[in-house]
């Protein structure tokens, strides 16, 4: 089954079948993050860093917890409003983690739809939840920003979507090339937003104001 651009309807690019994506292996992580402070020169046993192979993992947990959601029931919530114009929100604080470097990027999303012909709407606060899920993945800014508009096509089957994603690479800031305050901005257009400049641009003016 496909969407508006052929998106296909409930496969993620990470999904290990239907459902739920993969588990967290506490012990593991624990260990490699034990691994890795001695592969630094550290000593795990010092008094400072006993507890931190177990802190890291717990935060490991929590930054990739999107891995292990399944993307579309984020967004099961939907109402039957009539809307047939743009809903979009803005602003929306983004962390996600580079999977390159395993840093953190971090910024904003700004996420729009004009729904379908049925009106259907979700919740607003489900558009920020799938742009979590996605976000707490390791990632590439141009997947996330894809994955977030394709997830709202396969679920509201709308007639439009736009993404569009700001944020500063904490690898390109504090190691590498070292250009903090860069900002990369990624946009994923659907529907009507693809084929219509004047949406498009519409949009984009609301984002930017
Ligand atoms: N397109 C894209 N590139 C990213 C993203 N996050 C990090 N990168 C880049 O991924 C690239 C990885 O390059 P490599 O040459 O394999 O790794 P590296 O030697 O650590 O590269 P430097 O960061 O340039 O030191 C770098 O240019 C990063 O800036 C992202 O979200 N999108
Ligand atoms: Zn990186």
């Amino acid at each position: 089954m496909t969407g508006v651009d052929g998106a296909q309807i409930g496969i993620d690019r990470i999904d290990r079948g239907a459902g739920v994506i993969g588990e967290f292996d506490q012990e593991r992580a624990e260990a490699a993050v034990r691994e890795l402070l001695i592969a630094i020169g550290e000593d795990p046993e010092r008094e400072g860093l006993k507890r931190t192979p177990h802190r890291v993992a717990n935060a490991y947990r929590e930054m990739f917890a999107g891995l292990y959601t399944e993307p579309d029931a984020v967004l099961a919530t939907v109402f039957d409003e009539g809307h047939d114009e743009l809903v979009l929100v803005k602003d929306i604080p983004m962390y996600s983690t580079c999977e390159h470097h395993l840093v953190s990027f971090r910024g904003v999303a700004h996420v729009g739809y004009i729904p379908g012909e049925s009106g259907q709407v979700t919740g607003l606060s489900k558009l920020a939840r799938v742009v979590d899920l996605y976000a707490k993945r390791p990632q590439v800014q141009e997947r996330l920003t894809s994955q977030i508009a394709d997830a709202i096509v396969r679920r509201l089957d709308p007639r439009g979507v736009i993404v569009v994603i700001e944020a500063e690479h904490l690898c390109m800031a504090m190691r590498g090339i070292r250009k903090p305050g860069a900002t990369t901005t990624t946009s994923a257009v659907r529907g009507l937003f693809k084929t219509s400049a004047v949406s498009r641009g519409e949009a984009l003016e609301l984002i930017r104001r």
